[in-house]
């Protein structure tokens, strides 16, 4: 039979497929491999280590370091991956050679979710990079633009704190796990907006429910991304790809609506400024990053960016440490009491009682150990080639530094497994980035940029809903936690209030 009616028998898509099959084995298995790679457990063909993941890859690839090492290879497909499980192989990554690995792999969510690299998260590294991270660092999340939200978290939390207040009248349970979110996202919206859900003109549920299912499609695993020259077949198939557009251009309207409805009404008053009226203003001082001027699609692409990677992440570390203290009643009362012995009888905890509140920011701590909110950072790649522990890590490798790992390492924990606040007591180990064996932020130079404002939200809230409530536990409190990319827990936290102090608020 000739080619050419092999061609005619088969419809074109399908050859592509087994012509993409085919170059895909000639490249694992009769290319030869780069030497001194890191270990890599025995793969597959076509799949490489895929079958190895399961549903909680960080808890897998923590299995496969125990036995080749803190430092391995996986190849998922055949993109070549590395994965760190220990704070020195995450201090090389992370400080030593970040300069090396420090942009971000071409990911099908880049482009299908993330305006094509305009935002930060998901950007490769470049000047264009360096100026958007420049423009949140210093007019975004600077410690005054973090202290101007205080009094928005205040008052979103207050709406919080009634509500609960009338559970604990009822005496009903309550689900935490979406009152956090939901909180969590409103404040944000503030931020962002100077909108709360409730009482404007946001259709509140809607927004939430377009926000809940961009994070579900975003935590899903895209065929393309394993398998860069077919895998977007499969996506199409699937119906991942048709998800992700929807998902997007909901969020794209409602952030464009937000941008038109600003300009159309801009304050004047610096202090009442929100993400939104920056920007705009940056915009019309013709600011450029890189080589362009802002338009309305680099706003929507950073504000896109500041609703999927701070709500989440900020909601369950409140989740997961109210889980914890809830299991743990001695840690219960032991943080109640110092919150309610430093606050007294004011009424509620300022932002400005915080830094008294020692143990608290212990059990945070622990609970960012135990849980942290990525557990696997968001993968880089190397750019040029390096060492870690003496292996060869070559241009174009994926980079995953494993947190999770790192927080329950035997080598460095003791008791890893155990929920121990107090062992932070004689310890310098803080979660700012500098500690490589607590990373709840990432670090280097794609560390989180808003960490001031992440961890003043779960410091605050917590220390109120533990100032005001005691929380009654009236089923045992699971810690399974759910795929994604985010560390969400599978079931929802229900704990019932009961109100202790006399509100003032
Ligand atoms: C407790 C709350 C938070 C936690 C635990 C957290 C954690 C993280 C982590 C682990 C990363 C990846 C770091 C890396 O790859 O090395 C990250 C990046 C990022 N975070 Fe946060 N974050 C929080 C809050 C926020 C908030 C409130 C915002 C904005 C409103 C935000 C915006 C970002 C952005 C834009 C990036 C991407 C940075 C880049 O690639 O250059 N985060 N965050």
């Amino acid at each position: 039979m000739s080619f050419s009616s092999f061609t005619e028998m088969l419809p074109f898509p399908w050859l592509l497929l087994l012509l993409s099959l085919l170059i895909l084995f000639f490249k694992t298995f009769l290319l030869p491999s780069p030497k001194n790679l890191p270990p890599c457990p025995p793969r597959l063909p076509l799949l490489g280590n895929i079958h190895q993941l399961g549903n909680l890859p960080h808890r897998n690839l923590r299995d496969l370091s125990l036995k080749y090492g803190p430092v391995i290879t996986v190849f998922l497909g055949n993109v070549r991956t590395v994965v760190v499980h220990s704070p020195d192989t995450a201090e090389e990554v992370l400080k030593l050679h970040d300069s090396d690995c420090c942009t971000r792999p071409k990911l099908s969510i880049t482009k299908s979710f993330f305006y094509n690299g305009l935002g930060l998260g998901f950007t490769q590294w470049g000047d264009y990079y360096k100026d958007v991270r420049k423009l949140c660092v210093l007019e975004l999340f600077s410690v005054k633009r973090a202290n101007s939200f205080r009094n928005l978290r205040e008052e979103e939390l207050t709406r919080v704190i009634k509500s609960l207040s009338n559970s604990a009248d009822s005496g009903s349970s309550v689900d935490l796990s979406a009152k956090l979110i939901h909180f969590v996202a409103s404040f944000t919206c503030r931020m962002a907006f100077g909108l709360s859900f409730l009482g404007s003109g946001i259709d509140n549920e809607r927004f939430l429910e377009v926000f809940t299912e961009a994070n579900r499609v975003i935590g899903k695993f895209a065929a393309a991304d394993i398998f860069p020259v077919f895998g977007w077949i499969i996506d199409r198939i699937s119906g991942l790809e048709s998800s992700r557009k929807k998902s997007f251009r909901d969020l794209d309207t409602f952030y464009q609506k937000a941008i038109v409805d600003h300009r159309e009404n801009r304050k004047m008053e610096e202090e009442r400024e929100d993400l939104i009226d920056v920007l705009l203003k940056l915009q019309s001082q013709e600011t450029k990053l890189g080589s362009t001027m802002i338009t309305d699609k680099h706003i929507r692409a950073i504000i896109m960016d500041l609703f999927v990677a701070g709500v989440d992440t900020s909601a369950i570390s409140m989740d997961w440490a109210l889980a914890e203290i809830a299991r743990h009643p001695r840690v219960m009362k032991k943080v109640q009491t110092e919150i309610r012995e430093l606050v007294g009888d004011k009424g509620k905890v300022s932002h400005e009682d915080l830094e008294g509140l020692v143990y608290m920011k212990m059990v945070i701590k622990e609970t960012w150990r135990l849980h942290a909110p990525s557990p696997i950072l968001i993968p880089r790649e190397a750019i040029s080639k390096f060492e870690i522990k003496g292996y060869d890590i070559y241009p174009g490798t994926r980079i995953h530094v494993n947190t999770w790992a790192i927080g329950r390492n035997p080598d460095v924990w003791k008791d890893p497994d155990d929920f121990i606040p107090e062992r932070f007591m004689d310890s310098s180990v803080d979660a700012k980035g500098t500690h490589f064996e607590l990373l709840p932020f990432g670090s280097g130079r794609r560390g989180c940029p808003a960490m001031n404002v992440g961890l003043s939200t779960v410091e605050y809230t917590l220390a109120n809903l533990l100032y005001h409530f005691d929380w009654k536990v009236m089923e045992e409190v699971s810690v399974e936690e759910a795929p994604g990319l985010t560390s969400h827990r599978k079931h929802p936290l229900h704990l019932v209030p009961v109100n202790v102090i006399n509100r003032k608020c």
